[in-house]
C-alpha cells in the first residue's frame, strides 16, 4: 500500500492526525522537499515527532525512477510525504497512476495547502482564481515570459491569477524579485504589468505576513523570511477591497 500524506503549511504540527497514524504505521516513509517545504520544522524534528527515519526523494527519484518507492510498496506499508496536500500543486499523480499500474494500492490523506491558505489570508475568493503560474529563477540565456501571459489572460477575464515562487536547493525566490521579474516581463513582451499585486509569507505560521499593493510598494516590503507566494488580483469585489484594506493595507 502507498499512502500519499500531505504534511500541511508550515511545521510538524500541520500534519492531521490520519496522516499520522498513516506515518507511525508505516514501514517505510519518504519524502519529497522539491515542490514545497515545511520551512518551520527540520527532517531531523519530523523523525523526532514522528518516531520514524525518513529517506529524502529528489525530483528525479520521483518522476524518473519511482519503483524503488512502489516496489517498496508491494510488500509494504509506504508512506509518501509532500508539503501542502499530495495531490495540489505537484507532479504525484504520476506516480499515483504507476502504482496503480503495478497492482500497488493507494490511499491519499490530505492536508492543508497553500492554494486555499491564500484565500483565507488574502479575502480573494477562491471561484475567482484562473489558471495558476509558477515564476522560476532566469538563466543564462532563458527568461521565459509565460508566467505574465497567463496573468494577462486572466485578467481579461476578470480572474485572479495565483503565482507559485521557485524553490531551488540553496534559494528560495521571494514577492519582491518575483515583482521584479513580472515587470521585465512586461517589458520585454510590450505587455502592460499588473499594477496590483498581494504578496504573502510563511502561510500557516503563527506570523503570516499579507501585503498588497503597487509594485513599487512590494518591491520595497520586507515580507521576511521563505516561503513566499504572489497573487495578481483582478478588478476587486467590494468585499475583497474591504477585506485588503483590512488586513493587508490596501
Ligand atoms: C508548487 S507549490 C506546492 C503546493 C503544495 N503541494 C500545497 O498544497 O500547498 C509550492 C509553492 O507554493 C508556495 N508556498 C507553499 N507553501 C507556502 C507557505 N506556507 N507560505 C507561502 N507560500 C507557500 C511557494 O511559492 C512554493 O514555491
Amino acid at each position: 500500500m502507498l499512502t500519499f500524506v500531505g504534511l500541511g503549511l508550515f511545521d510538524v504540527r500541520d500534519i492531521s492526525v490520519k496522516g499520522l497514524d498513516a506515518v507511525r504505521r508505516a514501514d517505510a516513509v519518504y519524502l519529497e522537499a522539491y515542490t514545497s517545504r515545511l520551512m518551520g520544522s527540520s527532517v531531523d524534528e519530523m523523525e523526532q515527532v514522528f518516531g520514524k527515519e525518513i529517506r529524502l526523494l529528489g525530483r528525479e527519484d520521483v518522476e524518473q525512477h519511482p519503483d524503488a518507492v512502489i516496489d517498496r510498496a508491494r510488500d509494504g506499508d509506504v508512506v509518501f510525504l509532500t508539503g501542502g496536500d499530495p495531490m495540489v500543486s505537484t507532479t504525484h499523480a504520476d506516480l499515483r497512476i504507476r502504482a496503480a499500474e503495478a497492482g500497488v494500492p493507494t490511499v491519499i490523506v490530505h492536508a492543508s495547502s497553500i492554494q486555499s491558505a491564500v484565500c483565507g489570508l488574502s479575502g480573494l475568493q477562491n471561484y475567482r482564481f484562473g489558471k495558476s503560474c509558477s515564476v522560476p529563477f532566469p538563466a543564462a540565456g532563458w527568461f521565459p515570459t509565460t508566467p505574465l501571459a497567463t496573468v494577462r489572460a486572466n485578467l481579461d477575464c476578470g480572474l485572479h491569477t495565483l503565482v507559485y515562487l521557485d524553490i531551488q536547493p540553496d534559494r528560495y525566490m521571494r514577492v519582491p524579485e518575483a515583482v521584479g521579474l513580472l515587470e521585465e516581463m512586461a517589458e520585454a513582451t510590450g505587455q502592460p504589468a499588473p499594477d496590483l499585486y498581494v504578496g504573502i509569507a510563511r502561510a500557516g505560521s503563527e506570523s503570516p505576513v499579507v501585503a498588497a499593493g503597487t509594485a513599487d510598494r512590494l518591491k520595497a516590503f520586507d515580507f521576511g523570511p521563505p516561503l513566499h507566494i504572489l497573487i495578481v488580483p483582478a478588478d476587486l469585489h467590494p468585499v475583497e477591497r474591504e477585506y485588503l484594506e483590512t488586513f493587508a493595507g490596501l
